[in-house]
């Protein structure tokens, strides 16, 4: 598969609102951290280092876990928004079984209806065989979505976990893995990973980091070129993801791992920091800090992606996304599930806005008196 469709600098679409634009436009290097080969174990580095990349998880790890089901032209919607708002890579769904995770039951549907907008990358999630012929359908009949989109995969580092989420442990989820992702590269589509419960699993309690370990390093061998770690039950605090890091990355690349952070116990941003402090530069976030998993019981949402833009402001880090637009998608998305927007950011951001329109018009209404 050609990398080459991040190569160039994002295109603003046109007709396209100056607040829906990207604030910053990624840079070409920016894209090539993470256009890495399918079909090979090779990585590129970034040429810029410091480019931290965004995953959005918000129409599927989000929606995933929120009670209401929101018709797909909401999720088509959702998607439209934050890849115009200039993020880079988007999951926007899961091909799994509807039985188990009805709210991701129309993920066809919205591949089809939404936009593809240059410069992002449509990620969907497959938990086996029968997921990932649905993608290879929906690619026959959509040939120009195959070098925009890829798949990812799931599996777990503790057994009670695996059979929860997937009703397999996890040498079977492997097994079945290494299968699925064998199939997609020869169909040429790139295949990321995902280990859940890094740091400790609602059912067994505190993970070995031996096992996050090893099980990252299956999925890279399988093929992954990118393995995000999961802390499910966001009980992670700094000092446990930097352990944790300091034994995965002992015998997997940094730079080809990815933190993936709930953000139950308000850690989401600080153990973001820690990962990119220690060398990661992909993270998972979800706009309005949505959702959560189905088999983590008590996990909240993802740390929202206005809070990582936010705390990597300013800093020697590149971020994707205009923070303003993202904002403004998290309080929509909030109101269309009839939630509480959990991002601190972006209540901050609104209050902000709200005061200063207060004072612009008390300004104006002075004016007028004189
Ligand atoms: C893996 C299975 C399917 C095994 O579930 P199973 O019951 O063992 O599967 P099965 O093969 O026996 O099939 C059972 C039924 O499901 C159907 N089925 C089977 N597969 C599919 C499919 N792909 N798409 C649609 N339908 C499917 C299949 O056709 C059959 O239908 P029936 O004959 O009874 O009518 C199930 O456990 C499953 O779907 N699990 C997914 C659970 C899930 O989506 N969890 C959330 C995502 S992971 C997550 O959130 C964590 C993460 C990634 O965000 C990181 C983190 O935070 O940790």
């Amino acid at each position: 598969m050609s990398s080459g469709f991040r190569a160039a600098t994002r295109a603003v679409p046109r007709g396209l609102s100056a607040s829906l634009r990207p604030a910053t436009a990624p840079r070409a290097s920016a894209f090539a951290a993470r256009s890495y080969a399918t079909t090979t174990a090779t990585s590129s580095v970034s040429a810029n280092p410091n480019f931290v990349d965004i995953v959005e998880v918000g129409p599927r790890d989000g929606l995933q876990n929120e009670k209401a089901i929101i018709p797909p032209e909401t999720k088509v919607e959702l998607v439209n928004r934050l890849s115009r708002a200039g993020l880079t890579t988007i999951e926007v769904g899961s091909f799994v079984s509807p039985k188990w995770v009805p709210q991701m039951a129309g993920t066809a549907e919205i591949l089809t209806k939404m936009d593809k907008v240059p410069g992002t990358t449509y990620q969907v999630l497959v938990p086996n065989d029968k997921g990932l012929d649905s993608f290879l359908s929906h690619l026959s009949t959509h040939p120009d979505f195959q070098p925009v989109s890829e798949i990812a995969i799931f599996t777990a580092a503790s057994e009670a976990f695996c059979k929860a989420n997937t009703n397999a442990s996890v040498a079977e989820s492997l097994a079945r893995l290494a299968k699925v992702t064998r199939r997609a590269l020869d169909h040429g589509v790139r295949v990321r990973g995902y280990v859940s419960v890094v740091i400790t699993c609602p059912y067994s309690g505190q993970a070995d980091y031996g096992v996050v370990r090893d099980v990252t390093k299956e999925l890279f061998e399988m093929g992954c070129y990118e393995v995000s770690l999961g802390d499910t039950t966001g009980t992670g605090t700094p000092t446990s993801v930097s352990e944790m890091l300091e034994i995965v990355s002992a015998s997997n690349p940094i730079h080809k791992l990815a933190g993936h952070f709930h953000d139950t116990f308000g850690m989401g941003v600080a153990n973001a920091m820690t990962a990119v402090n220690a060398g990661i530069r992909t993270l998972d976030s979800s706009v309005g800090g949505l959702g959560g998993c189905p088999y983590s019981p008590g996990a909240t949402g993802n740390v929202a992606t206005e809070d990582i833009l936010y705390a990597l402001q300013g800093s020697k880090y590149e971020v994707p996304g205009d923070l303003d637009a993202i904002a403004e998608t998290g309080f929509w998305i909030s109101e269309q599930l009839g939630r509480d927007n959990a991002s601190r950011v972006g209540k901050a951001l609104r209050a902000r806005k709200l005061r200063a329109q207060q004072q612009e018009a008390a300004a104006a209404k002075g004016r007028s008196k004189l």
